[in-house]
């Protein structure tokens, strides 16, 4: 072990501990971690993932220290991060250094142009436009022959229902339209592509991560072939985007992200410095792809665990309901504007995000020199998991973790805490450039959902459990069937 390192399990060779971690939770190393550490006694665990030597933060203190800490913000390249970027090192989620400080910042600058990340009258609207028609198929109001296979008997398949919404509404920042309705089954297609990639295997890469051979061997069970199939598929996808808009582009008038990509290519092309840049056109197939995999497949994800959640908790959804019948009425959809006067919705989505923590290891982080970490030595390019499940199952900081109870965050009055103590989107420099855009229409949804329906188990089956989620890079609801009741 390193020395000044912080307390944790002797290590094995070549794999470090990551066999004990298995053998402790197969499914969910991650609690395996949380055991560990209170067997340990600490906060900061340490271990080795195979021969790099790693820090697990667990506790509030320790995750905010890791997120702030300069010297941790870099990322850890894998088989897996370099077969879906053409063996480089491109896009936002899985690089570093000024690649990554160039390509998010330009990302950011330049959707929030269109929309993205910030109040939008003109993407809300296109959001809206995305829920009225949701809620017209879940009354069966909708007539394509296609809605038939999200749609059928009152039932609602999902999360497939949901998807084209979410990836619409960001298909318009990125490629400056939504796709037409007949093209849903394609969205719905591509939604289940994107989950194949989203459960091969955990943000740590696993054990095609240690040992990359095993893909040859095991291309199915390592995760290799989603990885590849995934890919190929989105950037097939984004290519044609591409290509699209090169042929019809302008450099008067920027349409999209794609447009003004397209633009600083031909700019820097102009200037000479192109091949000295971080752009290309690889590039901005992956920033596309790193943008929209997570809208394609995170913000639904989640939309689903709060309607599992409700479905165990038929006192909560009332009370969601009530709030949402006085606040807004029946009348008309509700819109963000409403946010403010929902407290108790957003407490419901707020702990939504805390009980079921979507990346419960958020994305590991690397140490880019030698540093102190909370008095321990951590060597150049440790890893640093921050354990965001750890975070928000705690039970000497929430009391009952296990229980269900929006209530914890409002203060007496029933208004929402100003001071949210999760951290469902990390924080920091590294914070999920998509927070205000999952934000913005989780709430949305929900919201229009809960106003419009009553949700059930078809034939008296239990509803997916609470805990024992589809592991993956984010945690998920394998595709289930719900009873939809209109409420009026
Ligand atoms: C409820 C939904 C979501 C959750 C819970 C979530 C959570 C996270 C977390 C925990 C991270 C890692 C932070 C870290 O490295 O410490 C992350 C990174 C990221 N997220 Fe999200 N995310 C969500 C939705 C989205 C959406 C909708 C988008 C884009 C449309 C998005 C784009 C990104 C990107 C690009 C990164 C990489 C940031 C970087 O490395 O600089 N996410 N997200």
């Amino acid at each position: 072990r390193p020395s000044n390192f912080p307390p944790g399990p002797p290590k094995l060779p070549v794999f470090g501990n990551y066999l004990q971690l298995l053998a402790g939770n197969y499914w969910y190393p991650y609690r395996e971690l949380d055991r560990l550490a209170r067997r340990y006694g600490c906060k900061v665990l340490g271990l080795h993932w195979g021969p790099v030597p790693a820090v697990v933060a667990c506790d509030q203190r320790s995750i905010r220290q890791a997120l702030a800490q300069p010297q941790l913000q870099g990322r850890f390249e894998s088989i897996i991060t370099k077969t879906r970027a053409f063996d480089k090192k491109l896009g936002v989620f899985f690089t570093d250094g000024v690649l990554w400080a160039e390509q998010r910042r330009f990302a950011l600058r330049h959707l929030r142009d269109f929309g993205f990340g910030r109040r939008s009258p003109a993407l809300e609207a296109e959001a809206q436009g995305e829920l009225e028609h949701l809620v017209k198929l879940l009354r069966g109001e909708t007539s394509a022959p296609h809605d038939k296979e999200v749609f059928v008997g009152g039932r609602a398949l999902l999360p497939d229902a949901l998807t084209p919404a979410f990836i619409n509404t960001m298909l318009v920042p990125l490629a400056g339209a939504r796709l037409p309705r007949d093209r849903d089954p394609a969205l719905r297609a591509t939604g289940r592509v994107v989950m194949l990639f989203q459960t091969a295997f955990d943000t740590t890469c696993g054990f095609v991560g240690l040992l990359p051979w095993l893909r040859h061997l095991f291309p199915r069970l390592t995760g290799h072939r989603s990885t590849v199939r995934s890919s190929a598929h989105l950037q097939r996808l984004f290519r044609d985007v591409f290509y699209d808009h090169k042929a019809t582009f302008t450099d008067t008038h920027m349409r999209d992200y794609c447009d003004t990509y397209l633009n600083e290519l031909e700019k820097l092309k102009k200037e000479g410095d192109l091949e000295n840049s971080t752009f290309s056109e690889e590039q901005f197939l992956l920033s596309a792809m790193d943008f929209f995999i997570p809208a394609a497949s995170a913000v639904s994800s989640t939309l689903v665990f709060a309607l599992v959640f409700m479905l165990h908790q038929p006192g909560v959804a009332e009370r969601v309901r009530e709030e949402l019948d006085r606040a807004v009425g029946r009348s008309r959809l509700p819109h963000l504007d409403d946010r403010a006067a929902l407290p108790y919705t957003e407490a419901t989505l707020r702990e939504t995000m805390r009980r079921a923590t979507l990346a419960p290891i958020g994305v590991p982080h690397r140490a880019t020199e030698d540093t102190k970490f909370m008095g321990y030595d951590l060597p150049k390019d440790s890893m640093v998991i921050t354990c965001l499940w750890s975070m928000h199952m705690d039970k000497e900081f929430w009391g009952d973790p296990e229980a269900f109870r929006p209530e914890r965050f409002l203060d007496d009055r029933g208004q929402l805490l100003k001071k949210d103590p999760t951290l469902p989107f990390g924080a920091g420099k590294r914070l999920c450039a998509g927070e205000t855009f999952a934000r913005h229409y989780l709430f949305l949804f929900f919201a229009g959902l809960m106003q419009n329906f009553r949700f059930r188990m078809p034939n008296g089956q239990k509803p997916p459990p609470m805990d024992g989620h589809r592991p993956g890079l984010i945690e998920s609801v394998p595709p289930f069937w719900v009873e939809v009741q209109p409420r009026d």
